[in-house]
């Protein structure tokens, strides 16, 4: 099958393997081998544990470098892109299994990320906590050119809602540990996207509000220009997703994408 170009989108050369689920660097850019998700990996967040569905959901590539990376490095950021499948596990789309980022040391607000998409139409599932209590689930369509940035302590879970593959970037922290034990001992999140459009509560959890689709936020002191690609944003200002490596910085940035979605 022929590859999709992606460079486009995405500020740089690479193209998409839509057949494999993987990615084409150009010349000159490296990235850690390519960790592949499987169904048996993620089960435990699964509305059925036992579904049926593809084997491989998702292909995950990090540390990409791009010759100019050090920037990137220098202010504790890493470049990384997913590429997930299209179809279901059993009643629900394709997705990622969900997890939380740890605290950057001595603080209380954990790393974020910024997922720019780059192929595909999907949804971002987004939870304020990890734990039996929820104030607020978020739902997020996205498509080509949309950035999100992950609010700090928050749940993310991409779903492809699309009948192709879905592949986004992400900026994130070099120290992140992603955290996905909160999440298992819940079976996942505290609704399920379904393959029908529907949502599906999880009866493990003891409080959850009524899920809120809201847009991707638009904004200029959070670099999310749906035309302006992350890579090349870094390259005009360096310092423009700080955000995400230095969260307790940002409070302002915070409060602000949260009042977008409607506190
Ligand atoms: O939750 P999982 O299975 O680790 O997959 C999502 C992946 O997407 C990313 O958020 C992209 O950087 C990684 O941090 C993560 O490994």
């Amino acid at each position: 099958m022929s590859l999709i170009d992606l460079s486009q989108v995405a500020g740089f050369e690479v193209a998409l393997d839509p057949h494999g689920l993987e990615l084409r660097f150009g010349e000159g850019i490296t990235s850690d081998p390519p960790e592949v998700r499987r169904r048996a990996d993620i089960r435990q967040m699964l509305l059925d544990p036992q579904a049926e569905g593809p084997d491989h959901l998702y292909t995950i590539y990090m540390h990409i470098r791009l010759g100019r990376a050090a920037a990137l490095e220098e202010r504790g950021l890493g470049l990384g892109a997913v590429v997930y499948a299209a179809g279901t596990v059993g009643r629900e789309r394709v997705r990622s299994q969900g997890h939380v980022h740890s605290c950057p040391p001595g603080t209380e607000l954990a790393y974020s990320e910024v997922y720019e998409f780059w192929h595909g139409s999907g949804l971002m599932y987004l939870q304020d906590v990890a734990s039996p209590e929820v104030s607020r689930v978020l739902l997020v369509p996205v498509g080509p050119g949309d950035k999100v940035p992950i609010p700090p302590g928050w749940v993310h879970v991409v779903v492809n809602t699309g009948e192709e593959p879905l592949v986004l970037g992400a900026v994130y922290a070099l120290e992140t540990r992603l955290l996905y034990e909160p999440l298992r001992e819940l079976g996942g999140t505290a609704y399920y996207v379904l393959a029908d459009g529907g949502l599906e509560r999880n009866p493990r959890y003891r409080r959850v509000p009524e899920p809120r689709r809201v847009s991707v936020p638009r904004g200029r002191q959070a670099c999310l220009e749906p035309d302006l690609p992350m890579v090349r944003a870094l390259m005009e200002d360096p310092s423009c997703y700080d955000y995400v490596s230095r969260p307790q910085e940002h409070r302002a940035l915070w409060d602000w994408l949260l009042g977008e979605w409607g506190g």
